[in-house]
């Protein structure tokens, strides 16, 4: 990921646009708190005129019971309204931050390459969008004024109770510093091991998804029990993980809790109080007013504890959003040309994934002919998809240039360059909709009989209509409910809607079903008629009579020309024709009339 280092990261920077709720949700917190411990000082004041039989007052002002009763009333009120409304300032921050995020994402997701997005996957994506910015959400809504409350508390109630009793006061410190050195203790080396933790958590994950996933392929290949391992290797090390913490932190943890709940602090101050009364002095007001604020203290700090972890996760997820925000965006022209013929020129192409040191593509030069048809061809790993992907800007090259018409395709914007290729991806996605709407996607001012069209051209009409609600069927999640020849059919038909004048190809027969493959060459061939066509072939035998072949071999061209030539040439071309052929044999002696790939 590309960070830009002037930035300003983390938490508190990415929740900078909702800073003035956040400030106004925490200070009314603190009011709420500070109104709670006057609350409990004026209710000692007044139990200690109570026991002493004297007249009730503040000050001078003398007062009746209903008075006293009636002020303290009050301040309870606005100690609850105070609560009340710092939690819903807080969460109309929560609201707004999600928001903005999510907006910022999607509008930025929009800009980034598609490279990016087909590399870290729509789940890993899906995951910031909405897992992340809901933990952000949790952490201004909840934690925001419990920040605020267990920071302001202990403070204040700590100067009040100096001003009552420094002793009262030391001691009730006293006790909090065990509890924290405790907690402190329990805590320690907890960064490694909750990495450890959290590590062996994901491994689980990604294990059962593992498991899941390849169900198909276990079934068929495994007896389980090599995939089974890998998931109970990885239970095994997370329960050795979550043992080796617990028994570091666990003791010390539940001692450090203990010591910070209220009762030991409110019994350390009554046997203090109880001390001081028979040895020294005391008031009785120091007394009952410690009893009470020394348990506030107490009780209000716990919360640290689990607030420290949440700030934590909420970094996290921060980072990642960040990361995603950060990830350059494609580049517009400033001055956009539009290309009005549709040859296609790699030019001293050099290109390198951002991750990866090596260069995946090195000194690409080839030209693909205005309405000609050129194959790349090469063994798994050479490049060819890459080279494809770097057509419709999927990822911009690292050196050299791409033309089109003559015109460096970063010199086309982006909406135009999409609306002159088209790319029949491996991975046919259908959209969990209506076949018609599928297909009508590609070209939103396409009429119904467009869409017909393009279906029959297709060779997928006949096939929709006879589905009992003909083009108004639902497509399914993914197209689940149709073969993956059907479903390539009709993200052809959409490809051949869009009548874009470039079509790159990967691969699109690969996954046919063989009832259906006859249809699909046939659909192809519509699709690719009078068109600039770059196509990424495994089947050999497809792509004899095309215009050109541009052989690939790590990362570089090892040859281009017609069939016959590079046969001729006797070099990898010939080598894998060879292969292809024996492959191909080798499946007819067998009886299986479907090509090898
Ligand atoms: N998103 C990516 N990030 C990093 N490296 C990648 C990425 N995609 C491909 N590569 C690497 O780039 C090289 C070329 O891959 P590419 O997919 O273009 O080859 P290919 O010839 O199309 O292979 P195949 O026929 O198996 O699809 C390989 O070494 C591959 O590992």
């Amino acid at each position: 990921m590309n960070k830009q280092s002037n930035k300003k990261y983390g938490l508190w920077a990415i929740i900078k646009p909702v800073m003035f709720q956040i400030r106004a949700a925490m200070f009314l917190s603190s009011l709420g708190a500070i109104c709670l411990i006057f609350f409990l000082t004026l209710l000692s004041y007044f139990l200690t005129q109570i026991l002493h039989g004297g007249q009730l007052q503040i000050l001078d002002i003398k007062l009746n019971l209903l008075n006293a009763i009636l002020i303290l009333g009050a301040i309870t009120i606005v100690a609850f309204l105070s609560r009340l409304s710092s939690f819903i300032v807080s969460h109309m921050g929560a609201f707004k931050l999600e928001e903005i995020l999510r907006t910022k994402l999607a509008q930025h997701l929009a800009q980034v390459p598609l490279g990016y997005i087909i590399t870290n996957g729509s789940g890993g994506l899906k995951k910031v969008m909405q897992d992340d910015v809901k933990a952000l959400h949790t952490f201004i809504a909840d934690s925001t004024p419990m920040i605020a409350k267990s920071i302001i508390a202990p403070i204040f109630t700590l100067i009040i109770l100096l001003i009552i009793d420094y002793r009262l006061a030391l001691v009730s410190i006293l006790v909090l510093v065990l509890g924290w050195i405790t907690m402190a203790y329990a805590m320690r080396d907890s960064k490694v091991l909750r990495q450890k933790y959290e590590k062996s958590q994901s491994d689980i994950n990604r294990a059962v998804i593992e498991f899941a996933q390849a169900m198909p392929v276990v079934r068929t290949f495994d007896d389980g029990s090599s995939s089974f391992k890998r998931y109970n290797n990885s239970l095994l090390s997370y329960k050795k993980n979550l043992n080796e913490w617990m028994a570091i932190s666990s003791f010390p943890a539940k001692l450090g809790m203990i010591i910070l709940s209220p009762l030991p602090t409110l019994i350390v101050i009554f046997i203090t109080s109880i001390l001081l009364m028979e040895y020294s002095s005391l008031d009785l007001f120091a007394f009952i007013s410690a009893l009470f604020l020394s348990t506030v203290m107490a009780e209000s700090m716990m919360p640290i504890m689990w607030l420290q972890n949440f700030i934590k996760k909420s970094q996290a997820s921060a980072l990642r959003i960040q990361e995603v925000l950060d990830e350059k965006i494609l580049q517009e022209p400033k001055n956009p040309k539009q290309p009005s013929e549709f040859n296609i020129e790699f030019k001293n192409v050099y290109f390198k994934y951002d991750n990866i040191n090596d260069y995946a593509l090195e000194d690409i030069n080839f030209e693909v002919k205005q309405n000609s048809v050129t194959a790349l061809v090469g063994p798994s790993g050479a490049g060819k998809s890459t080279v494809a992907k770097l057509i419709p800007r999927f990822w911009d090259v690292t050196k050299g240039e791409i033309l089109i018409g003559g015109i460096n395709i970063k010199d086309i914007d982006s909406k135009t360059l999409m609306d002159k290729v088209s790319f029949v991806f491996q991975d046919t996605f259908l959209f969990a909709d209506t076949i018609f709407n599928n297909i009508k996607m590609a070209n939103p001012n396409a009429t119904k009989k467009d869409v017909i069209n393009a279906a029959r051209a297709a060779q997928i009409d006949e096939f929709i209509k006879s589905l009992p609600n003909g083009y108004d069927t639902k497509a399914g999640d993914r197209g689940a409910n149709l073969s993956g020849g059907q479903k390539q059919r009709i993200t052809i038909a959409r490809a051949i809607l869009r009548d874009a004048p470039i079509i790159v190809l990967d691969e699109a027969t690969a996954f046919a079903d063989p009832e259906s493959e006859e249809e699909i060459i046939k659909a192809l061939s519509n699709l690719t008629k009078n068109k600039t066509v770059i196509m990424i072939a495994h089947r050999l035998s497809t792509i004899k009579n095309v215009d050109q072949i541009v052989v690939f071999d790590r990362g570089k061209i090892s040859e281009k020309g017609k069939h016959n030539q590079l046969l001729e040439n006797k070099k990898i071309y010939f080598q894998l024709w060879e292969n292809y052929k024996e492959a191909t044999k080798w499946n007819l002696e067998k009886g299986d009339c479907n090509e090898s790939r």
